[in-house]
């Protein structure tokens, strides 16, 4: 519900995590009450920034709430409590900022904002008022009457283009010390005009008109009087009870009624109930996201144990997801079945089985036959041809790749891989979905691998050609560390679990029996071929779920990485074995073939179609990889190196590697060199291919 961490060594960033608006529910102002304790009670810490997840600071007091009886800290003492601390706080303000989030914004002691936040108070629309300090506060800071933008009028302290809670960590690095006395609006005097009584009554009597009957308005402008004649510790009381006479009244009810009438309305959804097969850590993540929102779940698996496992499982994580979200959990909405039969109903099904070609055509062929001809059969599939499958059914515009990231029930993207022959209601449909469950759905096309992994095999590739001419894991992540990313490849292939990319590279004949005895040392299929890390799973050494990896780890499922004088030893040995002799490799070139070989992939998928625009590829990559955002993304970091270094440094390492495709410079890169490099939002009009989806 809010994220404490601390930031530059000295700031406490408080970020709210309860989407999709981070609405201040109870759990919300139980962790903000918590985190600002340890804020403020903690030496090290010198000042505290709070800003919201997902580019939202606050949408206000959680309504749904104001249905039952009020639990959880009450927030007029949490917000006079912010104010009056001893430590500069400051708010980093994107997306909204409305009503109670604008109240927790103006008891902190500056306000950042970014130039297309909105602030404000709507609970007039509610049938409410401001009733945290909201109408004291603000008149305080603005005076009566006021218009014009937020920065002129003194709400905000700067207001900026870039990342909000960024700017907002400097700003309160330059806070510290400096007093704070002024900065605290509730001790503001209101600036009133002369005739303010002339002013309220005509404001009165415009109100009357316009909404006859209706209460709350009127009370704001009681707020209004209040703030300008009393002092705060009055004032704030007459909000209180204005507030107290509103809350419960029929108008509010109503009106409350009416805002989630109106998004309840907007909801047509096909799905209502879905099926979930296999329930490994990836289904039974998908299981919790689909329940989350509120659609009924089948589960199903092949076997009783594992049936047994899967259920305890997944009960487990509701019940965690819902105490953390301060809701109940939903295990009604729940059934576990070994049968596939108990499909025939449901209206989506997605397909979780392990990744193997024949099972899932197998899984296809079967829920053809028992689902109802409209449910849209779903693949889980990380790579796997979603029409091949689409094609064993009797409903091929029906398929849709639904591609999640682990664990699922906590990352943010999802990829829908568009088959050539799935139709647009069924893309529509699991793009809707994938928003419903709060997802950040980017509609991909079907070819391996898709866009995330993909792109992924080529920026790994370096990696490990780096590792065969001279450096070390910790050398190469600490690099890429350095660049931003909060874990360089090998760690994050450690976490992500080494085993998969070797099956897939044994299923793709690049390992294992399948390959050709003719081939020379260190190349596969016609290309180069780095055999470290086959060697590295040889050995059992599968990442931090055994214990050691490319690194070593205290335990099996530790995360503390220390380099490993194993793998020192193996890299060793490799090159002597093959006769490389290790070059000290600079961080320059570790970034640039790493990150250069990246995007150019994306410039490949852009020219294949398989991505409709540049921004996607780096949504996916901000999402989906933890790309640093400050960089923008592999698409738009490449147009800030600028797309003819990029080319030029393509070309200069294809020289030097002319058995590595990969660096071999893409024709749409050159085509955007040639053109006079347009913005990245233009380089849709250079492309010529394009899947009839995207
Ligand atoms: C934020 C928006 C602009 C976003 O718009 P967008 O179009 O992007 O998205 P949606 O509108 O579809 O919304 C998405 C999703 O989020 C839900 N949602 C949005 N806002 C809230 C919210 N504030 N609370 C809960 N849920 C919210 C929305 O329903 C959608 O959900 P779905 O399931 O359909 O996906 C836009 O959403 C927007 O404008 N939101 C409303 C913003 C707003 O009005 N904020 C003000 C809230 S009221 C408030 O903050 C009050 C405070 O001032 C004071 C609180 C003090 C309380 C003290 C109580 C004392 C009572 C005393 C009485 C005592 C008497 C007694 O003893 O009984």
């Amino acid at each position: 519900m809010a994220r404490y961490e601390l930031v530059k060594r000295s700031v406490a960033l408080i970020t709210l995590t309860n989407p999709p608006v981070n609405a201040s529910s109870s759990a919300v102002r139980h962790a903000i009450a918590k985190s600002m304790k340890c804020a403020l009670s903690d030496p090290e810490v010198t000042a505290v920034v709070i800003c919201g997840e997902n580019g939202s600071f606050c949408g206000g007091a959680d309504i749904r709430e104001f249905a039952g009886p009020l639990k959880g800290p009450p927030l007029v003492p949490l917000l006079d409590a912010i104010e009056a601390g001893e430590k500069p706080v400051v708010a980093a303000i994107e997306g909204v900022a409305l009503g109670g989030g604008f109240e927790l914004a103006l008891v902190c002691h500056y306000r950042i904002a970014h130039s297309k936040a909105r602030l404000g108070f709507p609970e007039v629309t509610l049938g409410i008022l401001p009733a945290a300090g909201g109408t004291q506060r603000l008149l305080r800071l603005i005076g009566i009457p006021a218009a014009a933008i937020s920065l002129k009028l003194g709400i905000v302290d700067q207001v900026t283009e870039q990342n909000a809670c960024e700017v907002a960590v400097e700003f309160a690095l330059r806070a510290v010390a400096k007093p704070l006395l002024s900065r605290r609006v509730s001790m503001l005097t209101t600036r009133c005009p002369p005739d303010l009584d002339a002013l309220l009554d005509a404001v009165t009597m415009q109100v009357k008109k316009k909404a006859p009957g209706v209460m709350a308005p009127l009370a704001c402008i009681q707020a209004v009087r209040a703030a300008a004649t009393m002092p705060y510790y009055k004032g704030i009381k007459r909000e209180g009870e204005l507030m107290a006479t509103l809350f419960n009244s029929g108008q509010a009810w109503a009106l409350q009624y009416c805002f989630f009438a109106q998004r309840t309305a907007g909801k047509w959804t096909l799905i209502r109930s879905a099926a979930v097969i296999g329930l490994g850590t990836m289904g039974r993540g998908i299981a919790v996201c689909l329940a989350r929102v509120g659609i009924s779940v089948i589960a199903v698996e092949s076997e009783k144990k594992l049936l047994e496992t899967g259920r305890q499982m997944v009960i487990g994580m509701l019940e965690r997801d819902a105490k953390r979200r301060g809701v109940s959990a939903s295990l009604n909405l729940f059934k576990f079945t070994l049968s596939l039969h108990d499909l025939k109903d449901v209206d989506l099904v997605i397909e979780v089985v392990f990744e193997d070609m024949a099972l899932k055509k197998r899984v296809f062929q079967e829920l053809s036959k028992v689902c109802r001809p409209a449910t849209l059969l779903c693949t889980n599939t990380s790579g796997l041809d979603v029409d091949a499958l689409a094609g064993v059914t009797d409903r091929p515009h029906l398929v849709v790749g639904m591609h999640f990231f682990s664990p699922a029930h906590v990352m943010k993207l999802l990829e829908v891989v568009c088959g050539p022959r799935s139709s647009s209601e069924t893309i529509a449909t699991a793009m809707s979905l994938g928003k419903r469950m709060g997802k950040v759905s980017v509609a991909v096309g079907n070819c391996p691998g898709f866009v995330r992994n993909r792109m992924l095999k080529p920026y790994i590739d370096q990696a490990t050609f780096l590792l065969e001419e001279g450096a070390t894991p910790e050398q190469i992540d600490k690099a890429l560390e350095d660049f931003g990313f909060a874990m360089g490849v090998f760690r994050m292939s450690d976490l992500a679990g080494l085993d998969v990319g070797w099956r897939v590279r044994k299923e793709s004949g690049l390992n294992g029996s399948d390959v050709d005895p003719e081939s020379p040392p260190r190349r596969r299929q016609g290309r180069r071929y780095c055999l470290i890390p086959d060697m590295v799973c040889e050995q059992g050494r599968f990442g931090q779920k055994t214990g050691g990896g490319w690194y070593m780890y205290d335990k099996r499922g530790g995360t503390n990485a220390k380099p490993d004088p194993l793998i020192q030893n193996l890299l060793e040995t490799y090159r002597s074995k093959y006769g490389i002799q290790p070059r000290n490799i600079s961080n320059q070139e570790i970034v640039e073939r790493c990150l250069f070989a990246l995007a150019n992939e994306g410039f490949g998928i852009l020219e294949d179609g398989m991505a409709a625009r540049p921004e996607d590829i780096d949504v996916i990559y901000l999402f989906g990889y933890g790309f640093p955002r400050h960089r923008g993304g592999p698409m738009f970091y490449a147009s800030m190196v600028g797309l003819e270094r990029v080319l030029k440094r393509l070309e200069h390492y294809h020289q030097a590697h002319p058995d590595v495709p990969h660096l071999k410079p893409s024709p749409l890169l050159k085509t955007l060199v040639a053109c006079g490099i347009p913005p990245v939002q233009k380089w849709r009009e250079h492309i010529k291919t394009m899947h009839s989806h995207l």
